[in-house]
């Protein structure tokens, strides 16, 4: 594990679950496909449990997950931690009272939506994402929370891209990544 460095032997299997995928969904970029990590439910719950035993007892509140990826490993660790879980959505998804943040991409541009009144001040959050990659995601998730006066703790992905700096971005805020693809 990165950031706090964890030399976990489970995070071997989890690496090799992982398909790269290249020129997809454009030229030139190699996609981390983690679908085919959730096909192996050994390897999809050791990369659970690797988070779930980091966090369990860091008071976390609020479990804010990134869609869509991270709807997948944020629910399972929020309902193994005790925190409530709060979808971070793609737009005009949230039927209640909203507020967003704009945000580039490694293949585009998009935009992350979270419902106000789900979040409090004091809260102590932590992000989750499969990938960080330029890092502009994980800093938009940052913000709205840190706008509605929640703490965030950390943030965690399965996967860093390091090469695209995206950990740069997050303004010295600890990130903590299971593998890293070179
Ligand atoms: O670090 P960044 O450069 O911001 O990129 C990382 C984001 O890109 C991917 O999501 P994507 O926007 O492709 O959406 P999806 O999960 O809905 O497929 C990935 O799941 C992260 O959320
Ligand atoms: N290379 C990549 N693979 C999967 N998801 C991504 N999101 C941004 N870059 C990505």
């Amino acid at each position: 594990m990165s950031g706090n460095e964890v030399n976990d032997p489970r995070i071997y299997g989890i690496k090799t679950k992982i398909r790269v995928v290249p020129d997809f969904p454009k030229k030139g970029i190699m996609f981390q496909d983690i679908t085919t990590l959730l096909l192996d439910p050994k390897a999809f719950q050791d990369t659970i449990d690797l988070f779930v035993e980091r966090y369990r007892d860091m008071n976390i509140s609020v479990v804010a997950g990134i869609e869509a990826r991270g709807f997948i490993f944020g629910s399972p660790i929020a309902l193994a931690i005790g925190a409530k879980f709060v979808p971070l959505r793609k737009p005009k998804k949230l039927p209640g009272e909203t507020i967003f943040e704009e945000y580039e991409l490694e293949y585009g541009s998009d935009r992350l939506e979270m419902h106000v009144e789900a979040v409090n001040p004091g809260d102590r959050a932590l992000v989750i994402d499969d990938l960080i990659a330029t890092g502009g995601t994980l800093c938009a998730a940052m913000n709205l929370l840190e706008r509605v006066g929640a703490e965030v703790v950390e943030c965690a992905c399965v996967i860093e891209l390091p090469e695209l700096k995206g950990r740069e971005r997050l303004g010295g805020k600890p990130l903590c990544v299971l593998v890293e693809y070179r």
